[in-house]
């Protein structure tokens, strides 16, 4: 692809895209002559592939590393996925706010919220450019990094292919990643479709807005959307929105979808789509009724398929699938060992925090694990999720429906916003913070946050998790009052108190008679 595309694929041409091309895929690069053989070929300059070249090539051990990126370094995350997105989330927020200003005592009237949905994707442009700079070709050369622009593919068990060079290598790690996957509708394709690669890009408010799918992608946009200015319509196939997620939890979510104007259409099958004069028909099944909606413009987040194709992996022995992608073992060791995979490519955890941990773990046994020892597991890691919705839900370890299909016992405690003080002070007690134990024991298994800020309080629980610190460490930590992050020590308080048998009163008792 010329760099002219280029500009077009993340339009439009200003400046701050120029600037984010100039450092992610600069027009005038020539890719370096190949070293006699590498240490480490990375394919894919996505989160993973980026960590795993500036890890190895970090530690300024002399290590000959190659990076290879096809389109845009960055990947997902900087360029289609979480910067853009949560740009924009930024802005619908101010929006959520002024909405509920006048449960505040501030009216704002509804006709003097003015949307300049045009600067808010200038302000998104900016931001993305600005981040670009870490994550640029430059840096990653400066760094002692090989970067070749361009496509790479297997030759044979030694060799990558990328344009007209052939990169010998010891070791290689494939980190392409995933892209939208779209469902089979009748007129989907006819009738043209927006996907995480092209929302980004628009400079108008499409008026009618269909979101397909209830997933992170699907809730997160239909929300930003919908406040953004559009009368967005969420078609999801399952009954519940945020199906991997805590019942209540999505049902949070769903009513607050509902109560900002978003039509969420649960259990719906979308059957058929046409072309009309004046926008996009859809026709829906739902409870066994049919329906039409007419829209301006559908954005598909129905799913990632993994990056496995056009790469040769036949040649090198390596065993992939279309949907989960390329076959790891706990090691991140695909079928040859020496390719690793990671990220995206491989794992059921498409998270920038997940691929930054798995690239950590390949650079660990792909280069520090001599005869195979002291090498790390994925199997170990700790990883919490986030949906940036209004209010956000943060997850991480066990849930009740995973606990359940394991047969593992778990008792939980659940405490709703409307009894922490802050949530109260803000007036923002939609949601709720619920931790799962051992029975019988202060283990922690897993929480679920349902909060404004859920994001940054599920820290708290991952970190006692990952340090084996149970419910009564919690509840021994001192938390500044008033804040939302209390009512994770309330609810560690509340297991603290299922201790106090009639045997401990008694106890306290004789203790309480004899300090007199
Ligand atoms: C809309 C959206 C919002 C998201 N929000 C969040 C969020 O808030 N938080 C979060 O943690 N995660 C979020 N994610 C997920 C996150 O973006 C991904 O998990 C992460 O980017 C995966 O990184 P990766 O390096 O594995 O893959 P990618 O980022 O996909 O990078 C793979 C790279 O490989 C390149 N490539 C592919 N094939 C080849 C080839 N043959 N030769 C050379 N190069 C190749 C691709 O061009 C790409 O640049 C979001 C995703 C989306 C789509
Ligand atoms: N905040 C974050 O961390 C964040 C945000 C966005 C995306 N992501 C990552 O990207 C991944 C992909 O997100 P996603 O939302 O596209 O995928 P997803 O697989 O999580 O959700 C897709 C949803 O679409 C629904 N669906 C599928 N086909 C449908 C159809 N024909 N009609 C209606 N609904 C249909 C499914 O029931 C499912 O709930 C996520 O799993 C996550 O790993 C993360």
């Amino acid at each position: 692809m010329s760099s002219q595309s280029f500009i077009a694929f993340v339009s439009p041409a200003d400046s701050h895209n120029q600037l984010l091309i100039d450092r992610v895929h600069p027009q005038d690069w020539i890719n370096p002559e190949p070293a006699d053989c590498y240490d480490l070929v990375v394919i894919g300059a996505g989160t993973t592939g980026l960590v795993v070249a500036a890890g190895a090539t970090g530690l300024g051990l002399g290590l000959k590393v190659a990076l290879i990126e096809k389109q845009l370094m960055g990947g997902d995350c900087l360029n289609f996925g979480c910067v853009p997105s949560k740009a924009l989330i930024r802005s619908s927020r101010v929006i959520g706010e002024l909405q509920r200003a006048n449960t505040l005592g501030i009216q704002v009237a509804p006709e003097a919220i003015a949307v300049d949905f045009a600067a808010v994707m200038e302000r998104l442009r900016k931001v993305r450019a600005g981040m670009s700079v870490h994550d640029s070709a430059q840096r990653f050369q400066a760094l002692g990094v090989d970067v070749f622009l361009g496509q790479a593919c297997f030759c044979d068990r030694n060799t990558i292919q990328v344009g007209e060079a052939t990169l010998k290598f010891r070791k290689a790690v494939i980190a392409t990643g995933a892209r939208a996957t779209y469902p089979n509708i009748e007129g989907l394709e006819a009738s043209g479709f927006l996907t995480n690669e092209t929302v980004f890009s628009l400079s108008n408010c499409p008026r009618r807005l269909a979101v397909i799918g209830g997933g992170p992608i699907g809730c997160e946009l239909a929300q930003a959307f919908q406040r953004l200015g559009s009368q967005v319509t969420l078609f999801q196939r399952r009954s519940q929105l945020l199906p991997k997620e805590d019942f209540e939890a999505a049902e949070v979510i769903q009513n607050q979808l509902r109560a900002d104007g978003v039509q969420v259409c649960l259990s719906a099958e979308i059957t058929r789509i046409e072309r009309t004069a004046s926008g996009k028909l859809i026709t829906f099944r739902q409870e066994g009724r049919e329906s039409v909606l007419e829209v301006d413009e559908i954005l598909v987040g129905t799913g990632r398929s993994p990056n496995v194709q056009d790469l040769n992996l036949e040649a090198v022995g390596v065993d992939y699938d279309s949907v989960h992608g390329v076959k790891v073992n706990d090691y991140l060791q695909t079928t040859n060992p020496k390719i690793y995979a990671a990220g995206d490519v491989c794992s059921p955890w498409k998270f920038t925090h997940a691929a930054d941990a798995a690239a950590r773990i390949v650079i660990k046994n792909a280069l520090f694990s001599p005869f195979g020892l002291g090498k790390s597991k994925v199997s170990d890691l700790i990883i919490p999720r986030v949906t940036f919705t209004d209010p956000e839900v943060a997850h991480v370890g066990l849930s009740e429906t995973a606990a359940r299909h394991q047969g593992i016992a778990i008792a939980t405690i659940t405490i709703p916003l409307d009894q922490v003080d802050r949530t109260v002070l803000d007036g923002e007690t939609a949601g709720f913070i619920r931790i799962h134990h051992q029975p019988n024991s202060d283990k922690i298994l897993g929480a679920t946050i349902v909060a404004p800020h859920a994001g940054e309080m599920i820290s708290e629980v991952t970190t006692a998790i990952a340090n084996q610190l149970g419910m009564s460490a919690l509840s021994s930590v001192i938390h500044p009052y008033p804040t939302q992050a209390e009512g994770i020590k309330k609810a560690a308080d509340n297991y603290r108190r299922t201790l106090l048998t009639p045997m401990t009163k008694q106890l306290l008792k004789l203790l309480m008679i004899f300090s007199k």
